[in-house]
């Protein structure tokens, strides 16, 4: 797997994705959410691996055991590098989208990592007090979905910057932390709360940035990617 910037790829079609990627003449990092995924399927992932691309399939699976476990199988399928499940869902759906994971991964293919949401990067602790009824600091709460996901035997979390650190010390350094909610400084910060610059992503403990908007709705997305690039690489 790539360690470039994650381009998260939230396009309504296929061919607003292909209009996009045609001035980037390298492969890339990207990343497939519900909002193509759902109008698109499974040929979006076909596509962007044949284009030599890897992909991220972020489809924040969190459902009973079963019904992951079952769609995982399916999922491994596709030949995403990597997917994801949200923690909330508990231990052993985490284990059952594991194993779903290996059971679909085809002999001589090594299987997609896969990852736990911890909390959205969009989510504020008062919020998350208030609202999931959770009454610890909201960076607690983070490296304890860390360390649950860890247990089920996954290989990493998404998270913010902001406990990117304390889980890598909490679960080991090669254990992933992927970090949305990426800015540059002077950059809108939209719907996301727990945000922070590429250098800082570096520099606090990121294994991995995801990086939309400051990307897709650049004035020049190709001049923005080469700039985050710069600065994730910088702090290495
Ligand atoms: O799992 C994710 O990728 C994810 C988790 C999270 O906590 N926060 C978060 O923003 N994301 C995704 O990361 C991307 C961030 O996009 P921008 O805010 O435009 O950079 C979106 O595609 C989100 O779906």
């Amino acid at each position: 797997m790539k360690n470039s910037p994650i381009i998260a790829l939230d396009f309504a079609t296929a061919e607003n994705v292909y209009q996009f990627l045609s001035p980037f003449e390298k492969s890339l990092f990207v990343k497939v959410g519900m909002e193509l995924y759902l109008q698109e399927g499974p040929s979006i992932v076909y596509k962007l691996k044949e284009m030599g691309h890897d992909v991220f399939l972020d489809l924040k699976l969190h459902d009973i055991p079963n019904t992951v476990g079952q769609a995982m199988k399916g999922l491994a399928r596709l030949g995403a590098d990597l997917v994801n499940v949200h923690a909330a869902g508990g231990r052993d759906m985490m284990m059952a989208a594991l194993e779903g994971l290996e059971a679909g991964t085809s002999a001589g293919n090594s299987r997609p990592s896969i990852i736990g949401v911890t909390q959205l990067t969009s989510t504020s602790e008062k919020q998350m007090q208030e609202e999931q009824l959770i009454k610890t600091t909201i960076d607690e709460s983070v490296v304890h979905y860390a360390k649950l996901t860890h247990n089920a035997g996954l290989d990493g979390v998404v998270c913010s910057v902001l406990e990117a650190r304390a889980i890598s010390e909490a679960c080991g350094p090669k254990f992933l932390r992927v970090t949305p909610g990426i800015r540059l400084a002077e950059g809108d910060s939209h719907d996301q709360i727990r945000v922070a610059t590429p250098s800082n992503a570096r520099l606090l403990g990121s294994s991995h940035i995801v990086v939309g908007r400051a990307i897709t709705k650049a004035e020049s997305p190709v001049e923005a990617y080469e700039t985050i690039l710069k600065m994730w690489e910088e702090q290495a």
